[in-house]
C-alpha cells in the first residue's frame, strides 16, 4: 500500500499540438492501490485502528483487461508502466496513473473507445488520456529499439534523443520497483521541493521541446544522474548523458556473477564513482546491486530508517559489530520506530525489511508476508531506551574487542580515562560531551539466553548510571543510544576506539 501526499490540485491543462496535457502546478493526487491486494508484493502498511481501511471507490484497484499487442491480453492498472504513442513524438514511456480530477485511471469514450490515464516520464508532469490502442507495455529500452529500427533513426536526429534517455531511465528504474510503490517515486514532492538541483535541471530543460509547457522539477530518483554527470564530463568531455545512460543500461544488463574487471572501460569509470557516493564498499558489489540501489536510495530519502538501517547494517557488517545476524538497529523518526528484522544477514537487508512500530509497540508497517520476518529480539532493550532515556536511535553491537574487554575485566562496570576519543561520548546526565580528562564509567550487566530477558538489569542498569549512553552485555556486545543515528553511530565508533585501546592497555599491563 502506498501514503501518498494527499493535497489536491487545482490543475489548469493545457493541450499541446501533440494532444499532450500539462499542469502547470506540482501534482499532488491520491493514487492508492488496495493493501489487501494480494498481487502486491509491498510493505504491509496496518491501518490506523480508528480509521476506515476502505479505499475511496475513485482509487481503489480496478483491472482492465486489455488487449494491446495482436493476439495478447494484458492487464493494465494503476502504476503499470508503458509506452505510449502521441503525435509526432517519438514513442515515450509512461506511468498508469489516475486523472487528478476525475480520480480515475479507465474510461470510455464516444463509441465505447477504451481510455488509460497516463503520466510521461521526464517531460514535467505531463500527463493525457490515451487510446488503448497507443499504449503497451514498457519492458525497457532494448526492447523497443531492437524491434524498431526506425524509432532508432528518429531518435538519433531528434533534439530530445537525452530527453527520451532520461525518460526511459526513469522508467527503467520505476519498473525494477514494486509496482504500489512507483506511484510514491514518481510523485515524490519532498525531493522535489528540497533537493533540487537547478543547475542540473536547466542542462534539462535545454534538451526540452519548445512546444512543451517549462516546469522546474525533476523526479527524486533522477536525482542520482545529474549529481554524477558533472563529475564524468569533467574527465570526458565527449561524455555525454546519452552515453552515461548507456553505460548505466550496460551495467544493468550484466549479470550479477560479473566481476567489475570484466566491465567496459567506461562502465569501470561509473562504478567507482557511484560507489562512494552510494556508500557500497562491499566486495560482493556489482552491476545488478548497483542499479538496485540507485533505485532504492532514490525512492526514498537518504535519511529515511528504511534507507539508513540497511545502509549502516552494512556498514557495521564491515567493523565487525553485527556479523553472525547478531547485533542490530532501530531508528526513531517522525515518532514511529523502526526496527531491523530478526536472525537475517544484517549486511543484506532491503527497505522493506523493515518493521515499523509506535512507542506503545503496536505495529504500524510489517514487511512483505511471504518475507517471513520477525522483529528483532532486541526490540525491549530498543524500546527501554527509547522510552527512558529518549532515544532518537540504539545500536546494538557484538563487538569482539568489547568481549576481549569483559574477559579481561571482571567488574560490573567498565572505567575509562585518559583518552582523547572520549570527547566523543555523551555524558547523558550533564548533557554534554565528557572532557578527555575525565573518567567515562559503562555499566556491565550479565547475559542471559534471551535478549527480553535482560530488560530488567537493563532498566536497572540505566537507573544506577544516569550519565551513560551505553550499556555492555557481558561476553555478549553493548547497546548504545543516541539523540539521532548520527550520535549513536558516533558513540560506538568512540567506544568501540576506547574498548581496543583498553584490551591492549590490560594486556600489556600498561
Ligand atoms: C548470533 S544470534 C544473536 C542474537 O541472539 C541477539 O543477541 C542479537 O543481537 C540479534 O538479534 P536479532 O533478533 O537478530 O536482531
Ligand atoms: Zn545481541
Amino acid at each position: 500500500m502506498i501514503k501518498m501526499n494527499e493535497k489536491k490540485s487545482n490543475d489548469i491543462l493545457h493541450k499541446s499540438r501533440y494532444g499532450r496535457e500539462s499542469t502547470k502546478k506540482k501534482i499532488f493526487e491520491v493514487n492508492q492501490i488496495s493493501s489487501n491486494d494480494s498481487s502486491q508484493s509491498a510493505i504491509r502498511v496496518l491501518p490506523k485502528r480508528k480509521r476506515s481501511n476502505k479505499l475511496p471507490p475513485s482509487v481503489s484497484r480496478c483491472i482492465l483487461n486489455c488487449s494491446l499487442r495482436k493476439g495478447t491480453t494484458n492487464e493494465l492498472s494503476i502504476g503499470d508502466i508503458v509506452w505510449a504513442k502521441t503525435g509526432k513524438y517519438p514513442i515515450w514511456p509512461g506511468i498508469i496513473t489516475s486523472d487528478p480530477e476525475t480520480k480515475t485511471f479507465f474510461k470510455k469514450e464516444k463509441k465505447s473507445i477504451s481510455m488509460l490515464h497516463i503520466y510521461y516520464f521526464n517531460d514535467a508532469y505531463k500527463r493525457n488520456w490515451l487510446r488503448l490502442k497507443q499504449i503497451f507495455h514498457f519492458s525497457g529500452k532494448n526492447d523497443i529499439l531492437a524491434g524498431n529500427p526506425k524509432l532508432m533513426k528518429q531518435l538519433s536526429r531528434s533534439k530530445l534523443k537525452v530527453k527520451w534517455s532520461r525518460a526511459v531511465q526513469e522508467a527503467e528504474c520505476l519498473l525494477s520497483i514494486k509496482k504500489n510503490e512507483r506511484l510514491t517515486a514518481f510523485f515524490d514532492t519532498k525531493f522535489i521541493s528540497s533537493n533540487h538541483d537547478m543547475k542540473s535541471e536547466n542542462n534539462i530543460q535545454t534538451e526540452r521541446s519548445s512546444t512543451h509547457p517549462q516546469t522546474s522539477f525533476t523526479p527524486k530518483y533522477m536525482n542520482i544522474i545529474p549529481k554524477l554527470q558533472p563529475k564524468l564530463e569533467l574527465e570526458n568531455s565527449n561524455y555525454d548523458s546519452a552515453t552515461y545512460q548507456e553505460n548505466l543500461t550496460n551495467i544493468t544488463e550484466r549479470s550479477s556473477t560479473h566481476s567489475q574487471a570484466s566491465f567496459s572501460p567506461k562502465c569501470k569509470n561509473i562504478i567507482p564513482k557511484l560507489k562512494p557516493k552510494l556508500e557500497l564498499e562491499n566486495s560482493y558489489y556489482d552491476s545488478a546491486t548497483c542499479q538496485e540501489n540507485l533505485t532504492k536510495i532514490s525512492i526514498l530519502q537518504k535519511d529515511h530508517p528504511r534507507i539508513l538501517i540497511p545502509e549502516l547494517c552494512k556498514l557495521f557488517f564491515t567493523n565487525g559489530w553485527v556479523t553472525g545476524t547478531g547485533g542490530g538497529i532501530s531508528i526513531k523518526y517522525n515518532n514511529q520506530i523502526f526496527i531491523a528484522p530478526s536472525g537475517v544477514q544484517k549486511e543484506r537487508m532491503e527497505p522493506d525489511d523493515i518493521f515499523v512500530q509506535d512507542m506503545n509497540g503496536a505495529d504500524i508497517e510489517v514487511p512483505p508476508y511471504e518475507k517471513n520476518l520477525s522483529k528483532s529480539q532486541c526490540t525491549p532493550i530498543f524500546m527501554c531506551s527509547y522510552i527512558e532515556r529518549n532515544a532518537g536511535a540504539v545500536i546494538h553491537i557484538h563487538s569482539p574487542e568489547l568481549v576481549k574487554l569483559c574477559l579481561l575485566n571482571p567488574e560490573n562496570e567498565l572505567r575509562i580515562s585518559g583518552l582523547e576519543m572520549i570527547k566523543g561520548i555523551y555524558n547523558e546526565e550533564k548533557g554534554r560531551f565528557y572532557d578527555n580528562d575525565e573518567e567515562v564509567i559503562i555499566p556491565i550487566i550479565e547475559n542471559s539466553k534471551y535478549e527480553r530477558d535482560l530488560v530488567d538489569t537493563f532498566q536497572l542498569a540505566l537507573m544506577k548510571y544516569p550519565s551513560t549512553s551505553a550499556v555492555v552485555v557481558r561476553n555478549h556486545g553493548m547497546y548504545v543510544w543516541g539523540s539521532d543515528w548520527k550520535s549513536a553511530k558516533t558513540q560506538c565508533e568512540c567506544y568501540e576506539y576506547v574498548f581496543n585501546i583498553m584490551v591492549f592497555k590490560k594486556i600489556n599491563n600498561l
